[in-house]
């Protein structure tokens, strides 16, 4: 039995950290495992010039506790306004890593995201000129569309077109939480790939919904059915490339989620590393957990691999906080229901 596993330290490519009091309390939970992460832009007001990325990576590093190792890797909220040379000189300048395409309206702060995908194509050409990578929240957002079909529907009436629209532009499928989106990245060609949360490879729909509603589970996409929990799980632990760990940890108070209309995201970054570990131990997967986790995601970003590792090892049940306190208050730490086993030491 194997008990102790060394991997390259780990990047989550998809992460929100918040601003203030929020980004002081939860950075540190990431930053203890992971080396780099990509920042989510959809901060009120939501960072769209390379400008505002620039000030917002000084505030993440300024609350960086001292001796503690960690880059941010910076994006850019894609609205109708966004300036093809603004995002190609961020780009240039390499503190830009990738845009994120959020439809207006279909997650936490997106109001501000775009309506008419024909207003963004100039950006989305220059974008696949220079090779710098599309992030989409892929999720329809017409009210007639059942909400656990939005994901499939995405595909089909907006990734699709926007990929054939746009020959050469690298896309990922951010949190992907169905089996149709494991399907669509498999049958295309290498400019796509998708991340994967780590609560959507442990909860699908009933774990939102049967015995009580528990908000802590709610999060945008929604999980899926079981049989999508698996496909997402399979594709993980399968060793293909194209899918990579975004943990999409996604901090609100608990007063924001436990409330008659609840904040989607779950906390994760405090416990994800334990998590994953278990995860593919049962998937009998170990050796297949550092090419999620650490080496997928830097060969899609043309990144290099990080130079440090981390040790998990396994032992007695992990202790970790319920709960940690933020300055806006206290913030649930995801609890996937069963004990975590595996420590970094
Ligand atoms: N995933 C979520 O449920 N929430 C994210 C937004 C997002 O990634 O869609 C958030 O910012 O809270
Ligand atoms: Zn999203
Ligand atoms: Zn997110």
């Amino acid at each position: 039995m194997t008990d102790s596993l060394t991997i390259r330290r780990p990047d989550d490519w998809h992460l929100h950290l918040r601003d203030g009091a929020m980004l002081r309390a939860v950075l540190p939970e990431t930053a203890r495992h992971f080396a780099r992460a990509i920042i989510m832009p959809n901060l009120v007001p939501p960072v769209v010039t390379t400008a505002q990325a620039a000030a917002y990576h000084d505030r993440i590093l300024a609350a960086l506790p001292t001796g503690m190792d960690f880059r941010p890797l910076m994006t850019l909220y894609l609205t109708e306004e966004t300036d093809p040379d603004d995002v190609a000189a961020g780009h240039a300048s390499g503190l830009i890593k990738a845009v994120k395409l959020y439809p207006a309206g279909a997650t936490t702060n997106s109001a501000s995201g775009v309506q008419d995908f024909d207003k963004v194509r100039g950006v989305l050409e220059r974008m696949a000129e220079i090779g710098l990578p599309l992030c989409v929240h892929g999720e329809v957002t017409e009210a007639e569309i059942d909400i656990f079909d939005r994901e499939a529907v995405f595909i089909e009436r907006v990734l699709d077109p926007i990929r054939r629209m746009t020959p050469g532009l690298r896309v990922v499928m951010e949190h992907i939480t169905t089996s149709d989106g494991v399907d669509y990245v498999k049958a295309s060609d290498d400019g796509l790939a998708a991340t994967i949360t780590t609560h959507h490879l442990v909860i699908n729909r009933n774990h939102i919904l049967v015995g009580g509603i528990k908000p802590h589970y709610y999060c945008l996409p929604v999980a899926k059915r079981e049989d999508h929990r698996r496909a997402l799980l399979a594709a993980a632990t399968s060793g293909d490339a194209r899918f990579f760990l975004g943990t999409d940890s996604a901090p609100h108070t608990d007063a924001g989620k436990e409330s008659a209309c609840g904040c989607a995201g779950c906390f994760t970054a405090t416990n994800t590393m334990s998590l994953l570990a278990e995860i593919f131990e049962r998937e009998d997967a170990l050796d297949r957990l550092e090419g999620f986790a650490s080496r997928h995601g830097p060969a899609f970003y043309g990144m290099p691999v990080n130079a440090d590792t981390i040790t998990l090892t396994k032992g007695a049940p992990v202790d970790y906080p319920a709960k940690i306190d933020t300055g806006d208050g206290p913030v649930t730490v995801f609890d996937p229901g069963f004990p975590l086993h595996w420590r970094v030491t």
